[in-house]
């Protein structure tokens, strides 16, 4: 069985982070594991508060993975702070940690910051150029880009220099933009969108952290990053599309719909 390791805040409500990565990896078929850089309390309607864990806790968490069952890929979502962001970077360099993909989490659909405005050169110095591919949406695009992400060719404007200044694969997500759910993959100085129909339906909570996990499951499993991405993006068109309707706010996605349809 391939394993994908996922480093990660904790949602206790189930919808994002660390709970929304297990339950992807789970349906894929892959054996998860966790490393947990934080706890938040939140729900549908926002994060209410966070408990950073000790940079030393998260280190030592790695070195239990990686000296023991050594994953196929690596997710990395919510990483809070710059001294947190140097244990991973630390550890994933010692264990030559592969097939890693980084969704750039810095705010949450209910509008919270994830991570620290001190640690963004940190991240986009050394965590960012050990990706095998990065996942921002647009409004995390429009910061590390500094370019305002209006239409299509914004997207491609973004791409184009964000993988200029880390040297590596990028994928912008659209669900923040408007028409249809277009993401674009800019790899090697070559473009590639993905598309879906945009599902009229507020529970999107934790699509980017599903997306990421989904994505990573592809990479463990052997399959280039376009056909994981390919992969990643039907099985999120169809956990969104089979909508649980939980909560008060933004609700989270069905990652059993495949189970439930019978298949
Ligand atoms: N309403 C929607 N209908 C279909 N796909 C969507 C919808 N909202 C988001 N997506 C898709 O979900 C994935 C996550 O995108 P996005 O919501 O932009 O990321 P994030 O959760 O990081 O903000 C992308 O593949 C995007 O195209
Ligand atoms: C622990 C944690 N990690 C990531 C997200 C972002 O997810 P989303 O942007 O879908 O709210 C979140 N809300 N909580």
């Amino acid at each position: 069985m391939k394993k994908v390791l996922t480093i990660a805040g904790s949602d206790c409500s189930g919808g994002a982070g660390i709970q929304a990565d297990i339950k992807t990896m789970s349906a894929h078929g892959i054996y998860a594991m966790s490393v947990i850089t934080a706890l938040t309390a939140q729900n549908t309607m926002g994060v209410y508060e966070i408990f950073k864990l000790p940079k030393e806790f998260v280190a030592r968490q790695l070195d239990c993975i990686f000296t023991d069952i050594s994953p196929d890929a690596v997710k990395i979502g919510m990483v809070l702070s710059a001294d947190i962001i140097e244990a991973i970077v630390y550890k994933l360099k010692k264990y030559n940690a592969k097939n890693i993909v980084l969704d750039t989490v810095m705010v949450s659909t209910s509008n919270d910051m994830l991570i620290d405005g001190n640690s963004m050169k940190q991240f986009m110095e050394e965590l960012m150029p050990l990706a095998s591919l990065i996942t921002p949406n647009v409004p995390e695009a429009e910061v590390l880009s500094g370019i305002e992400i209006k239409t299509s060719k914004d997207v491609i404007a973004a791409a184009t220099l964000i993988s200029k200044r880390y040297k590596g694969a990028i994928l912008i997500k659209g669900g923040h933009l408007h028409g249809n759910a277009k993401d674009l993959l800019y790899r090697n100085g070559e473009i590639k969108w993905f598309e879906s129909e945009r599902i009229n339906n507020p529970n999107t909570h934790g699509t980017g952290c599903t997306l990421s996990s989904a994505i990573a499951c592809g990479l463990a499993k052997g399959y280039n990053i376009e056909q994981s991405v390919k992969e990643a993006k039907d099985y999120i068109t169809g956990a969104i599309r089979a909508g649980l309707n939980l909560g008060k706010g933004n609700g989270p996605l069905n990652h059993c719909y495949e189970v439930s349809s019978g298949r």
